[in-house]
């Protein structure tokens, strides 16, 4: 059957008007990019109670695919799914929470495990990174490979490599080299091609939050320990921002999109390759992002004092040997704010996490506050880019240097003045 046929098919059984038809007939259409037609097709069948097409048509309403942003529809569609039963329409709700902060309450609590029992790999790859936080607790840690595990029976590649990674260094375990080899041939065999450099990261400070047995998405709101590096520009650093786990789900969820790093050219509009920076970068798209990504970039906007509403989508870079970023400045033209979501203002502040240690070379440096940093995993760098009164601070000056042997990985979060995101 030729593609064009089987949509015709389909497309012939959703005139019928039954939900299960109308909800294929639309997953085929925003396969081929008919955006449109497939949200008012989710929203036909959503208005028959189907759960599965309920949560699509708020997936595409919270992030404008097909339609406006339209978050009290998306909000409306999961709390009547949830009620009818779904635990994914709670993971969704749960997910949401995340943007402005309020996402560390039991109700969320209770939403996240009911998608864990649902056996809902993102929210499974979530409560593990949750878990795997607790660095000093034998429980939280077997819990953590345990919930990793089950969402690798369930497909989840990207749990399978973080998996592999725990057994191969023996995290929360003791070491597995070959139990880690046969994940990872497995992996490939299946076609995932996921390479990570090697990453580990100390214990975070950690209060103790949440009995040790239950799944708590406290644990990841645990307040940003900051040591100022430098008041002028205002340069700040905390380590252990980002577990290896999370540093490791950064690394892997860029790679398959990773290109070499573009700017967009101020006259034309179009992206053109960097003068500034010769690294590879992917852009990632909040429509993608799961539970477990987005609370890592809340806790990098944290630690700039913000919520994650006003981060532009995440960026990580790969820099190979002799790459770095020359001198730059992170704040915009005035044409390049009108381009993008002028509403949300400049970018206030920059949050850079090191995503590995380099083995040679890669530190940030800004040269007003002779001042170097060196990469370590998880380790976040905060710096303001606009002054007090918020005009353009020349000051915040910085630079990647070069990377002498070895790679280096480093996910950067901008941040603006006002919100930039819906949620
Ligand atoms: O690679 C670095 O250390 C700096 C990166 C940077 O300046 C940026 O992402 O804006
Ligand atoms: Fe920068």
């Amino acid at each position: 059957m030729t593609d064009d046929s089987e949509l015709a098919g389909l497309r012939r059984n959703a005139e019928g008007g039954a939900a299960p038809d109308l909800y294929r007939w639309a997953t085929a259409l925003l396969r081929r990019g008919a955006a449109e037609p497939a949200r008012a097709a989710y929203a036909r069948a959503a208005a028959q109670g189907l759960a599965e097409a309920r949560i699509e048509f708020a997936r595409m309403a919270m992030h404008g695919i097909g339609g406006d942003t339209d978050l009290s529809a998306a909000h409306a569609a999961l709390d009547q799914a949830e009620r009818a039963g779904s635990a994914v329409a709670g993971y969704f709700i749960a997910l949401m929470a995340v943007g402005r902060g309020d996402f560390a309450a039991a109700e969320h609590d209770r939403r996240l495990l009911a998608a864990v029992r649902a056996e809902y790999p993102p929210a499974l790859r979530a409560a593990a990174l949750l878990f795997g936080r607790r660095h000093d607790d034998e429980a939280a840690q077997n819990a953590c490979l345990q919930l990793l595990e089950r969402a690798s029976a369930r497909g989840d590649a990207i749990a399978a490599r973080l998996l592999a990674e725990r057994l191969l260094r023996g995290e929360g375990c003791a070491p597995q080299p070959q139990a880690a080899a046969e994940l990872i041939g497995q992996l490939r065999a299946h076609g995932a091609r996921i390479e990570l450099p090697p990453i580990a990261v100390g214990a975070p400070a950690q209060r103790d939050a949440a009995p040790a047995d239950a799944v708590s998405l406290a644990d990841a709101a645990q307040p940003v320990a900051l040591a100022p590096l430098s008041a002028h520009p205002r340069v700040a650093q905390a380590d252990a921002l980002l577990s290896a786990d999370e540093c490791r789900l950064l690394v892997a969820q860029a790679q398959p999109s990773l290109r070499p790093s573009q700017t967009v050219d101020e006259r034309s509009g179009r992206a053109v390759p960097n003068a500034l920076r010769d690294s590879s970068d992917a852009s990632l798209d909040p429509a993608g992002e799961d539970l477990a990504l987005r609370l890592a970039q809340w806790r990098m906007a944290r630690a700039a004092g913000l919520d994650l509403v006003h981060g532009e989508h995440l960026t990580v870079l790969r820099y190979a040997p002799g790459q770095a970023y020359r001198p730059h400045r992170d704040y915009l033209s005035p044409q390049a704010q009108a381009r993008d979501r002028p509403q949300a203002g400049d970018r206030l502040r920059t949050v850079c996490v090191y995503l590995n240690a380099v083995e040679a070379g890669g530190a940030t440096e800004f040269p007003h506050a002779a001042l170097a940093v060196t990469p370590q995993a998880g380790r976040a760098l905060v710096f303001d880019n606009l002054d007090a009164d918020g005009r353009p601070e020349p000051a915040s000056l910085h630079a990647g240097t070069p990377v002498l042997a070895g790679e280096k990985w480093l996910a950067t979060l901008w941040l603006r003045e006002r919100p930039y995101r819906a949620f």
